[in-house]
């Protein structure tokens, strides 16, 4: 019998383990905006240390969960943990400072226009350290060099800057506390084909050598095909978490049109499954077509 047709067949979003392990941790999770329910009853482990892609439809609440998790959106049910914190435990100071251990890439960088590349690093510094400012042009100068940046981008304003320029100053932002963690919207998106792939190969060089936790919403198929260790689909308002190729036997018809469907077969997912699954040595039987 296929998998696909197996009844028994099921996707988990939780994990077995002590829920604080975890870098994110979710519980019945309902969110709704008047009428509307985005999620209803959503559960999430994150592991420590792993890449996860969150995908989903257009309006499935991909942005307002990772705005849950960060506690910017009040969530009208659940329990959220994060980097072991319970949300609900702890007062706006104390979850500030969790916070501070969460890196963050939005979609278009948000970067201060007003501010050099160098000073937008430092902001996060300035707000949460008492370094001094020496100190700090040399962590932002470090920052600057880890996402591939010239060290003459740092005297830069993002105007100044090209579109992919701005990425990276962004994720240089967002590494600027040594986060545990960072999240990233659509951090390909608007990047050419050759600078997303780029970008994808930065991602996963700083997971490995940091040993941060990513979490990405992302459209990008050949991103989840290239660095993702698990995704996260948002499917009739709850979560499915698995491999690609767990993913991929998933008999759902969203599971099955997004994951065998054209656009996926030209990320050659149809073939495997796993790329990201060799580099943690497993057999991959993919190649990586171009974007
Ligand atoms: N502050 C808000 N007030 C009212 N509705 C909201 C608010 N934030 C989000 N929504 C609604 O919640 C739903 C989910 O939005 P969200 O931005 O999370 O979707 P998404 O999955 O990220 O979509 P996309 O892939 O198109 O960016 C949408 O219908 C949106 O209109």
């Amino acid at each position: 019998m296929a998998v696909s047709d197996d009844p028994e067949f099921k996707l988990g979003s939780t994990l077995p383990g002590d829920r604080k392990d975890f870098a994110v941790s979710i519980r019945g999770l309902v969110n709704r905006f008047g009428t509307q329910v985005v999620h209803d009853g959503l559960d999430l482990d994150i592991k420590r240390g792993e890449v996860l892609g969150i995908v989903g439809g257009s309006g499935t609440g991909k942005s307002v969960l990772l705005r849950t998790i960060l506690g910017l959106n009040i969530a009208a049910e659940g329990d959220i943990m994060l980097l072991g914190e319970k949300q609900r435990d702890l007062d706006e100071h104390e979850w500030r400072r969790v916070q501070a251990r969460c890196g963050v890439l939005y979609q278009s960088g948000a970067l201060f226009s007003s501010l050099t590349v160098a000073e937008n690093i430092e902001a996060p510094m300035r707000e949460h350290s008492d370094l001094d400012d020496d100190l700090m042009d040399q962590l932002a100068a470090l920052k600057i060099q880890l996402v591939g940046l010239p060290l003459s981008a740092g005297d830069k304003y993002p105007s100044q800057l090209s579109g992919g320029m701005k990425k990276r100053a962004g994720l240089a932002r967002a590494l600027s506390l040594d986060p545990e963690i960072i999240f990233l919207d659509e951090p390909t998106a608007g990047l050419d084909p050759v600078g997303a792939a780029d970008f994808d190969q930065l991602i996963l060089s700083l997971q490995r050598s940091l040993g941060v936790t990513v979490v990405m919403v992302t459209h990008d198929l050949d991103s989840l095909v290239a660095i993702c260790d698990r995704i996260a689909v948002l499917l009739d308002k709850k979560i499915r978490v698995g491999t690609m190729a767990e993913l991929m036997r998933d008999p759902h018809p969203w599971m099955q049109e997004y994951f065998h469907g054209p656009r996926a077969r030209a990320a050659g997912m149809g073939k495997t499954g796993d790329s990201r699954q060799e580099a943690n040595g497993h057999p991959a039987t993919t190649d990586h077509p171009p974007r």
